[in-house]
């Protein structure tokens, strides 16, 4: 580890624990008499740090962006409505028949033909069935919503606004307009319309929508290809933690975030610390997007960037100015396949996910950017110096409340946040302005939409 190694990782503990004093609840109010903050808690030496060749924040995102344009158009797939919930549109969704496709009864009760009172037919008319018979001028036929209309209708009498007499005529009791409670085909639509341009992101109600427009499959864009890599050898996988082992808190985690995001999981291996795996790994994998966790850093078993050298990728962010996470990365392996390096540490895992993964799957399904919003602090949060800081937030009302427990290693603040906040360095004053980036679970509901 460098001097400087050091001395900023001195400043990201700092940042969590100056923000974390005094120690409280992640979702218990704000203590009073904390003051606005324009740096950081103050171990921090200012320094010059254009020497290190990491990326910008924003950049880094845009070139995560760019990197999944780069990997050229991905041919769109034919599958199943049922298959369909979150994946985007290949083709404008164009409707294959009339909507309704026939004149059909918006209410239950009588189509009458001309003025009342009509003489009451035996039969009546269901849906789901075959033309009804037409009706002749004085006459009335039970009738049920959904039901096709009989030839000759002029209105829809519903059931609650008809009276029959002893001699069993049907009478209105409320006036009837022309063509009343009809819904006539083609009223929402009419076949050829388009309903959907190219690009819509499939939602409950577009899954609907196409249904009832007549269609069995959906041209879509599939999700992109993912393996995830876990590397470490101290990681365990059930139990309590011992003897210098602990759980590994990213194989259960990043799967349902990727899924989110957009993702097909294709793989979870777990390869210890092991260079050869590693690197065998990589070589095999037909991923669109190889993701690793751990081993971006420079200690004696940080094994992802001399792999990345040995199958000869091209790095295309080295670092990023952001904390938690700074040593993220992403490389280009081959045209149509990426790697993204997240740090071990589980927070800064998150935020190399939010960072570099999110912007580079999105585009690879063919999602839009979600528009970019703001929220103001309800607490100041110190920043970093010179890099951009992610804290998990909790949304209250028109505020977001930074949470504590948001150092590196810990899941305890992003674990009930909503978002994560965009902290510009030098950090932000209570009241202030800040960008969030929602987690997928507060807005695309991982379990209902995107398994
Ligand atoms: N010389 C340097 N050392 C370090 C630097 C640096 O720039 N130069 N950066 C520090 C920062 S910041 C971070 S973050 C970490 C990144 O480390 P790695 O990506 O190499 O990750 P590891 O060393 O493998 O692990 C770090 C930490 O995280 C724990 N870990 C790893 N995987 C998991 C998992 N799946 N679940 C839970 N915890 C995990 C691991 O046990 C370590 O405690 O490097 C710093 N060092
Ligand atoms: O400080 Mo590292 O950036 O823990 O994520």
């Amino acid at each position: 580890m460098t001097a400087q190694d050091a001395e900023e990782l001195d400043v990201e503990e700092a940042l969590a624990v100056a923000n974390d004093r005094p120690v409280r609840g992640p979702a218990e109010p704000r203590s009073t008499g904390e003051t606005p903050t324009t740096g950081h808690a103050g171990t921090h030496r200012a320094k010059d740090d254009s020497h290190h060749r990491a990326t910008s924040w924003p950049e880094a995102r845009a070139v995560a962006e760019r990197a999944a344009r780069s990997a050229g158009r991905r041919a769109p797939v034919s599958v199943t409505v049922d298959q369909a919930l979150g994946l985007v549109l290949a083709a404008p969704l164009t409707a294959l028949t009339d909507l309704p496709s026939f004149d059909t009864s918006a209410m239950d009760g009588w189509a009458v033909a001309g003025p009342g009172p009509w003489a009451v037919r035996e039969d009546g008319v269901l849906a789901g069935h075959a033309e009804p018979v037409r009706l002749t001028d004085g006459e009335a036929v039970r009738i049920a919503t959904g039901a096709r209309i009989p030839p000759d209708t002029t209105a829809v009498l519903r059931s609650e606004h008809g009276r029959t007499d002893d001699k069993g005529r049907l009478h209105p009791t409320r006036d009837l307009a022309h063509g009343q409670d009809i819904r006539p085909r083609g009223q929402e639509c009419r076949n050829g319309d388009q309903l959907l341009p190219l690009g819509t992101q499939i939602t409950p109600a577009a899954l609907g929508l196409a249904s009832a427009a007549g269609y069995d499959t959906l041209s879509v864009l599939p999700r992109p290809r993912v393996e995830l890599l876990v590397l470490g050898d101290e990681l365990l996988t059930e139990g309590l933690p011992r003897e210098g082992s602990i759980r590994d808190a990213l194989g259960p985690m990043l799967p349902s975030w990727l899924r989110a995001l957009g993702a097909e999981i294709t793989a979870v291996r777990r390869l210890g610390d092991n260079a050869d795996a590693l690197y065998r790994a990589v070589k095999k994998s037909s991923a669109e997007l190889i993701v690793t966790t751990g081993g971006t850093a420079s200690g004696p078993v940080d094994h992802v960037h001399p792999t990345l050298r040995r199958v000869g990728a091209e790095l295309l962010v080295d670092g990023v100015k952001v904390r938690p996470g700074h040593p993220m990365l992403l490389a280009r392996v081959k045209p149509d396949q990426h790697l993204v390096g997240l740090p071990g540490n589980p927070l800064a895992a998150v935020s190399g996910l939010f960072t570099l993964a999110e912007p580079l799957l999105r585009t690879l399904a063919g999602r839009v950017a979600p528009e970019p919003y703001t929220m103001p602090l309800r607490e100041a949060v110190h920043g970093h110096p010179h890099d951009t800081r992610l804290v998990p937030v909790a949304l209250r009302g028109d505020d977001a409340l930074p949470l504590h427990y948001n150092g590196p290693a810990m899941l305890r603040g992003i674990a009930t946040a909503d978002a994560l906040a965009v902290v510009p360095p030098g950090g932000a004053r209570s009241g202030q302005e800040l960008e969030l980036l929602d987690l997928p679970w507060a807005t695309g509901g991982i379990q209902v939409c995107f398994t």
